[in-house]
């Protein structure tokens, strides 16, 4: 699956954001290995800090419905913002320990621009899985 093609799955899954709050609306598209697309939106809450963001939501999904760690190939992520949108910090963290550092990142907007980068770029210098490793 293209670049193209994930970021309209992210687009997708955008619609069910639950942003009462923010009205900001976030969608996230996770491809695993095997060709499926896990979605995932920011689901916000009156509390402020329980908000999961799109990415963790898409990650957490697919990890929850038995889908191993490192078994991703690409996430696409779109937000309605002037850039290409960006990760919070984190949703990189959780990629960084959920997903291969060199796995591409497929940032987007709703007007078509397109970034793309890898986590390791997205987190440099990261404590990560490895330093917890004898
Ligand atoms: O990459 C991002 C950036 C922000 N948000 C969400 C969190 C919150 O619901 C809203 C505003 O920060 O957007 C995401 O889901 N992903
Ligand atoms: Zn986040």
């Amino acid at each position: 699956m293209d670049n193209t093609l994930l970021l309209q799955e992210a687009i997708k899954a955008r619609a069910a954001a639950y942003t009462p709050y923010s009205g900001f609306g976030v969608g996230a598209a996770l491809l695993d290995k095997e060709g499926h697309v896990h979605h995932g939106c920011n689901v916000e809450n009156a509390a402020y800090g329980p908000t999961n963001c799109a990415e963790r939501t898409a990650m957490f999904r697919a990890i929850a419905d038995g889908h191993a760690p490192g078994s991703f190939s690409a996430m696409a992520i779109v937000g309605d913002t002037e850039e290409p949108i960006a990760p919070c910090g984190v949703c990189r963290q959780v990629m960084l320990e959920l997903c291969d550092p060199d796995m591409p990142v497929i940032l987007g907007n709703l007007k078509g621009d397109i970034r793309e980068t890898t986590i390791r770029e997205l987190l440099p210098y990261a404590f990560g899985p490895a330093h917890l490793q004898e």
